[in-house]
């Protein structure tokens, strides 16, 4: 891939007597969000705290920005921002306060701290309560906070993990907008078992089970990852059902309204195609047809049993 941020080599990690990861192999470009999903205990956790230098692979390699996590770990950690899912916050700095220690701690250089603290903050839609104590901010502005230490060194990478949990939904909308805004000029890596959330704010997936990767690739692919079967048509003057049945590919029918009918058929474009045809020559008042797709809860599940058949 061009413009890789992160690359990830044959990782896998073993805690005790139990691989949690095996042999994972996946590259995240420069800029964008991607989606890291997987059911509960599906290695998520433990990838992303490998990837940010956390926790030391069993083998593998990580690169990020072509530098090796294992050899150069300070090097490739100043490219690296992360926000876990307990935001460790200390309740009784203020935000600027708090800000300034991380940015010490991500070792910004101290002439330029002041900055970019402020930066962050300003970023983050935080600024105006700068003076105020962590502990007095509402759940939204702490997941800002968060965001901001995160970013504070301007990484090129950022790891988020659940960051809108428990929010309501207008925080939940501001973190997401503020998620997208922050992936303008770098790439983040967001870890979401909320679908929606995906569907909300990522451009890729990558899908963890059992610790190997069952999918990768775009939101669109994800979508349509499993092959549409059905379809819904509206037809004006619809013949007797047995007419529908005796198309080529058509399997099921299914009345919704009097006019309105979900098809099963053979997941063949051809058939659908043919369905369309048949119902213009036979006047038969085509007034719609859609082709239904399977959630993405759907395909979560079919891609959840695919490591475990
Ligand atoms: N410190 C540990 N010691 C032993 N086993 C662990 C440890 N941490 C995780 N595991 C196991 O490794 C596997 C992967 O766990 P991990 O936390 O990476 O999954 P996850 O996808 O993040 O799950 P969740 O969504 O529930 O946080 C699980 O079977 C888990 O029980």
């Amino acid at each position: 891939m061009e413009n890789a941020i992160v690359k990830v080599e044959n990782l896998s990690h073993r805690y005790a007597s139990q691989w949690a990861v095996r042999d994972i192999n996946f590259e995240i470009r420069s800029q964008g969000v991607v989606g890291l999903l997987g059911s509960n205990g599906a290695g998520k956790s433990t990838t992303m705290n490998i990837i940010c230098g956390v926790l030391k692979q069993t083998k593998g390699e990580v690169f990020i920005n072509g530098i090796s996590l294992k050899d150069n770990p300070v090097a490739a950690k100043r490219n690296i921002g992360f926000m876990p899912q307990k935001l460790p916050l200390y309740q009784d700095f203020t935000v600027e306060e708090y800000i300034t220690y991380c940015a010490d701690l991500r070792m910004v250089e101290k002439t330029q701290v002041k900055k970019a603290t402020k930066d962050a903050m300003e970023r983050c839609g935080v600024l105006h309560f700068r003076e105020r104590l962590l502990r007095n901010l509402s759940g939204g502005y702490q997941q800002r906070v968060g965001i901001a230490q995160a970013i504070v060194h301007n990484p090129r990478f950022v790891v988020l993990d659940e960051p809108t949990n428990g929010l309501d939904p207008n925080q939940i909308v501001e973190v997401r907008n503020l998620i997208k805004e922050i992936a303008q000029d770098r790439s983040v890596l967001l870890s979401t078992h909320i679908l929606t959330e995906v569907q909300a704010t990522c451009q890729e997936i990558k899908m963890i089970e059992e610790g190997q990767m069952v999918f990768s690739g775009t939101l669109e692919m994800f979508d349509n990852y499993i092959e549409p079967n059905t379809l819904v048509v509206s037809l004006d003057t619809p013949p007797v059902q047995d007419e529908l049945l005796k198309l080529e590919g058509v399997r099921s029918i299914e009345q919704l309204a009097p006019s309105r009918f979900r098809i099963g058929y053979d997941g063949d474009k051809k058939t659908a195609q043919r369905i369309a045809e048949t119902s213009v020559n036979s006047n038969w008042g085509l007034m719609e047809l859609i082709i239904e797709k399977s959630s993405l809860d759907a395909v979560f599940a079919r891609l959840s049993r695919k490591n475990t058949k």
